[in-house]
């Protein structure tokens, strides 16, 4: 059985030791849901490190398994979440597809690339999930392919209401191998973060959407 609270501060370390975790409250990240934020999170940096990516490959494969069983395929989201999901496949010796953001404007059209078919249980890999309506676009492309998805994996969950919600309201079960109160506290207690920043960190935590409207972002 895989340790989840191990993994959980493993993979916040390694985020945190490649500076793939950035904090800029001074001059917030626009999200792609449009929230504004004091951080962000830069998973595709892990593909530059050989020994990061393979613990996170073996730990989204091992998680595959203990959740959701046995899977006929993999589906990664554009883009963020094609070569995770790609190397995932790998491991797992199973085939793999992938979900455009929308369909091509040339060429086959395509909205999903690969071969999936009717009935086929799948599990979609994407690198993170902020609001989650990334993640669930691609859910419900393969549903409406006939698919049968049995959940989807990432490296990071927000650990955001709007997320759980929507992911509640899709009947779709979801789990990460790290997410953002286990970030904070790691970074926190391993010194990658001050007091002030950790306050700031849990202040946008408790209303993400807000805090950039509302000046915090110069209280830093
Ligand atoms: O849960 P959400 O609110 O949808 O946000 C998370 C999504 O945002 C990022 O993708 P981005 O749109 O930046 O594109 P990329 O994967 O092509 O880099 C990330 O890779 C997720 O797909
Ligand atoms: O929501 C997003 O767009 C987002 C947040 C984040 O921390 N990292 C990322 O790649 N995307």
């Amino acid at each position: 059985m895989i340790n989840k609270s191990e993994i959980e501060q493993k993979v916040a370390e390694f985020l945190l030791q490649i500076k793939a975790i950035k904090l800029q409250p001074g001059k917030p990240f626009t999200w792609a849901s449009g929230i504004k934020s004091p951080i962000y999170c830069d998973n595709r940096i892990t593909l530059s490190y050989p020994a990061i990516r393979t613990y996170i490959r073996q730990n989204l494969s091992a998680l595959i398994q203990e959740e959701f069983g046995s899977v006929s395929l993999i589906a990664g989201v554009a883009t963020a979440g094609i070569p995770q999901g790609v190397l995932v496949a790998q491991d797992l010796g199973l085939p793999f597809a992938y979900v455009r953001s929308s369909a091509k404007d040339h060429g086959t059209g395509s909205l999903i690339e690969g071969e999936v078919y009717q009935g086929q249980r799948i599990v979609v890999v994407e690198d993170l999930i902020s609001t989650g309506k990334s993640s669930l676009q691609a859910v419900e492309a393969l549903r409406a392919a006939g698919c049968d998805v049995a959940g989807l994996v990432a490296i990071f969950s927000y650990n955001l209401q709007a997320a759980t919600d929507n992911f509640k309201a899709a009947k779709c079960r979801f789990s990460t191998l790290s997410n953002y109160n286990a970030l904070i506290e790691y970074a926190s207690d391993h010194s990658f973060i001050n007091k002030d920043d950790l306050e700031l960190l849990r202040k946008w935590r408790d209303n993400p959407q807000e805090w950039g409207n509302s000046g915090e972002s110069n209280t830093f």
